[in-house]
């Protein structure tokens, strides 16, 4: 499943409502939450809950990501077993660290036979909210081939740091260069952690900026009203398409000519601000911001 991973909306387990409608708010991917979102008397059913919402609801294109407890929890086990089973795309390991990933990649694989499922079909997220998660970031992705992503905690993270989390994120950014600079060299998808005040729109939309001009891919939304500054965030602008676009053209004028660097507009072009031009690119084509001939809309 090849999915974009702008937003991705949590939402508590055990909130019925929450899971029916979820498809439908604009998310490109739903995380279906087990661990912090559900109080402890509520687990088992959380689970049966996500179980059958998986089993039973279409969430046509959208990823669906569950957020199962820690292996070290009594929930854990349970969790993976029978969340596994009805095959959702991802799950999303919290507090995350090389042994667990290597435990659940290992559950996954043993499930996935017992199942006749495609070995390997079931991704993982890792949640990146521990100082000890942090600076083994590398090791946590290479863990397993299922990882595809890595999201990050501010909230855990702050409080295992013992510090403060602000709404200007000083204190997180080292996490957030760390996460993204991993992830880029695993090419691994880097998720912002989630901004918590639902109701101030400018300050989510500074803190979605700060974190994708870090390098970060994505970010984790706590309510879909924030789906949309998130996602105007991440896409590309008409400026950056169009100055991509007039960037390849001039690229092709130059490899005819034999040039493997080149000026525009008085500014120096070659490989790493072509390959840039490509990836807005490519992004503007998969949100259908760029027609098939190339122009922007
Ligand atoms: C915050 C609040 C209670 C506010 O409630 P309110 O009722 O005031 O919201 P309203 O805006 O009034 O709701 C208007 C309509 O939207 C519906 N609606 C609201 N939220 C919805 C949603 N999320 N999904 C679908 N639907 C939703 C609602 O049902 C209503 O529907 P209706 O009645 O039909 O009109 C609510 O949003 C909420 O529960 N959010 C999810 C919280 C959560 O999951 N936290 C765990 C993940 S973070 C974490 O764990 C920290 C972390 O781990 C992070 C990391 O790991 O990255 C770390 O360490 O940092
Ligand atoms: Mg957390």
């Amino acid at each position: 499943m090849e999915t974009l991973r702008r937003s991705m909306l949590f939402m508590p387990g055990n909130s019925p409502r929450m899971l029916q409608d979820a498809a439908i708010l604009g998310a490109d991917s739903i995380i279906l939450d087990l661990e912090d979102a559900v109080s402890l008397t509520e687990k088992d059913s959380a689970r049966i809950l996500v179980r059958e919402a998986i089993k039973t609801i279409d969430y046509s294109a959208v990823e669906v990501i569950v957020r199962v407890n820690p292996l070290d929890t009594e929930f854990g086990a349970p969790d993976i077993d029978v969340i596994a089973r009805v095959q959702p795309h991802t799950l999303l390991i919290p507090k995350a660290n090389e042994d667990e990933i290597r435990l659940v990649d290992k559950i996954l694989t043993k499930i996935e036979a017992e199942e006749g499922f495609p070995s390997g079909g079931i991704k993982i997220i890792a949640l990146i909210e521990t100082a000890l998660g942090l600076e083994n970031v590398f090791n946590v992705i290479k863990a397993s081939p299922r990882t595809v992503g890595v999201l990050l905690g501010g909230e855990d993270l702050t409080a295992d740091l013992g510090i403060e989390r602000t709404k200007e994120g000083e204190e997180i950014f080292y996490a957030r260069n760390k996460v993204a600079t991993v992830c880029r060299a695993l090419k691994v998808d880097a998720i912002d952690t989630p901004f918590t005040d639902t109701n101030d729109h400018e300050g989510l939309n500074k803190d979605t900026a700060r974190g994708k001009g870090l390098g970060l891919t994505g970010k984790a939304a706590i309510n879909p009203r924030q789906i949309e500054t998130i996602h105007s965030v991440f896409a590309p602008t008409q400026n950056e398409l169009k100055r991509a676009l007039r960037i390849l053209e001039a690229m092709e004028e130059a490899e005819k000519e034999g040039q493997g660097v080149f000026s525009l507009d008085g500014k120096m072009i070659d490989a790493p601000v072509i390959n840039r031009a490509k990836r807005i690119v490519d992004q503007g084509v998969r949100l259908g911001l760029i027609s098939g001939e190339g122009g922007a809309k």
